[in-house]
């Protein structure tokens, strides 16, 4: 998915601009044993795009992903976000990261989820708790402690962060995990509402993904 940013030039003439780029890896790579698990790799990430990082089990996804939050330090190159060097103070409010663990407090209600990330990364004005709740399905189990939920449940309410946080970037590793059809269907609606409104997507995933938008960018990681 590209779009492309309208702006005027010094004679009011709209020209075709190019979105600028949120998320840049330059022949980042890393190692286990001195073996490569990635890398080098080149890639940047535009608003409004969505890249699929696409590979076999195994291949480096999760690690890459935990190298572009910072969870791993890369072996080699660098990773670039809004322009600038890659520090943890600034990916706090820029980036929201989905992994495997979902981030969630199992003692905790979504609600209560929910209000800790709002705590962290801040919060998108104009969306409170309960309608991100509705809208990923949860109505009903706000106030639920998390380890009573489903799999898919679960998801979902790790899901609702992304719709309360203000996060440009979203990191993605295997977001349709656990969910039904409808499950899937909403992560598509929230990728492309997210890309439409100027944010960008890293997603990895095992199945075929398609979004309204069309093609999205691959990334192939080899093992
Ligand atoms: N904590 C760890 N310690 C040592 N090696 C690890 C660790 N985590 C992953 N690896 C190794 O790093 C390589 C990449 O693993 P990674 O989890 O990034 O792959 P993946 O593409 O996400 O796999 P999958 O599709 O199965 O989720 C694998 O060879 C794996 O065995």
């Amino acid at each position: 998915m590209d779009i492309r940013a309208a702006a005027r030039n010094n004679r009011g003439m709209t020209v075709a601009t190019e979105p600028p780029i949120l998320l840049e890896a330059r022949a980042l790579g890393f190692f286990r044993q001195d073996e490569p698990v990635f890398g080098p790799l080149d890639f940047a990430l535009h608003a409004g795009e969505i890249a699929l990082v696409e590979g076999d089990n195994g291949s480096g996804k999760t690690t890459l992903m935990r190298v572009l939050t910072g969870m791993l330090r890369p072996g080699e190159g660098e990773v670039r976000v809004e322009g600038a060097t890659f520090s943890l103070d600034t990916m706090a409010g820029t980036v929201v990261f989905l992994g495997h663990h979902l981030g969630l407090k199992f003692d905790l209600s979504p609600r209560e989820n929910l209000a800790v990330s709002a705590g962290l990364y801040g919060l998108r004005e104009g969306v409170d708790a309960g309608a991100a709740l509705a809208e990923v399905g949860l109505a009903g189990f706000e106030d639920e402690p998390v380890r009573r939920l489903s799999a898919g449940q679960k998801k979902r309410a790790a899901l609702a962060r992304l719709l309360l946080v203000p996060a440009r970037i979203w990191l993605l590793d295997e977001p349709y995990a656990n969910l039904d059809r409808e499950g899937i269907a909403l992560v598509n609606r929230l990728l492309e509402r997210h890309t439409a409104r100027g944010g960008a997507a890293l997603v990895t995933s095992h199945g075929a993904v398609s979004f309204a938008g069309g093609e999205p960018r691959r990334i192939r990681l080899h093992a």
